[in-house]
């Protein structure tokens, strides 16, 4: 398979403290690839960086085979590039259903303009998205939250609309930071299953940072082990678990 995510030598410190340390690592189109280390490792610096929300000091990205770096942060989107928050980034206030529409690429469609004088493009498009929303919603299993305020969802619900309002726009690279977070065994089981599906039946590719290792095991094809902003291993779900450097440096304490 053709490779959806290529980082070579990335590196960004901050004051002196180096959180991304010449790293490199490659993600094959319609895979799953986990991103795991200790607690301040760099994984979401990581993100941060391939999402342009923070601003590498060296090394390069590319995302099917466009240099990511150099495009503007408004122009991820047009790339098929999402992605989800450690710490929910949803409107509370407003219901699921509204949050995950809010998601969707063809609600914009129409432009500014259409949208305030209240024209037909404006009012197809936002059709559109609510029914792409509720779709989106029921594909996960949420179409009874729909109409629920944000608010009022518990945490590990409100985790799951925020990733159906990210799959709403269709990514083609999904990266996820950490998803399974306050989610019951349950939740995150499901949500292992749904990311499998995704790359699997709609050859997504997906770069997931968890900490939790029954979802990372069983939902990636590869994983990359970050330690001090620094690459240790690499490989399959099984020769990682077996990987004496990374059991010392971080599955031995993840496992406690
Ligand atoms: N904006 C910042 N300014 C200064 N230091 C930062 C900043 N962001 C992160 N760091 C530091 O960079 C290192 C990597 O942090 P990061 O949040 O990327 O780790 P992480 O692997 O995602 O951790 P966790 O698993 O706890 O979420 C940490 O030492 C952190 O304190």
């Amino acid at each position: 398979m053709p490779e959806a995510l290529t980082v070579r030598r990335l590196s960004l410190a901050f004051s002196g403290l180096r959180a991304v340390d010449d790293l490199s690592f490659e993600v094959c189109e319609g895979s799953v690839c986990g991103l795991i280390g200790p607690n301040g490792a760099g994984k979401t610096t990581i993100l941060n960086c391939l999402t342009r929300i923070a601003t590498p000091d060296a090394g390069a990205v590319s995302v099917f085979g466009e240099d990511l770096l150099a495009r503007p942060v408004h122009a991820l989107a047009g790339l098929g590039v999402m992605r989800t928050f450690q710490n929910l980034e949803l409107f509370s206030e407003l219901t699921a259903l509204d949050n995950v529409a809010m998601g969707c690429a063809a609600g914009h469609r129409a432009g500014w303009a259409a949208e305030l004088l209240g024209l037909p493009a404006a009012r197809r498009a936002r059709e559109i998205a609510y029914a792409r929303a509720e779709e989106t919603l029921a594909a996960l299993g949420l179409q009874a939250v729909g109409d629920r305020v944000v608010a009022d969802l518990p945490f590990g619900t409100q985790k799951s609309v925020e990733l159906a309002r990210a799959l709403v726009a269709r990514p083609r690279l999904l990266m996820m930071d950490e998803p399974a977070a306050g989610m019951n065994t349950a939740e995150s089981a499901a949500l292992g299953r749904a990311i499998r599906d995704l790359a699997r039946e709609r050859g997504m590719t997906i770069l997931l940072v968890e900490h939790d290792m029954g979802l990372v095991m069983s939902a990636c094809d590869r994983i990359v082990v970050v330690v001090q902003g620094r690459r240790i291993a690499e490989g399959t779900p099984q020769e990682i678990r077996a990987d004496r450097q990374v059991i010392e440096a971080y599955l031995g304490q993840a496992a406690a």
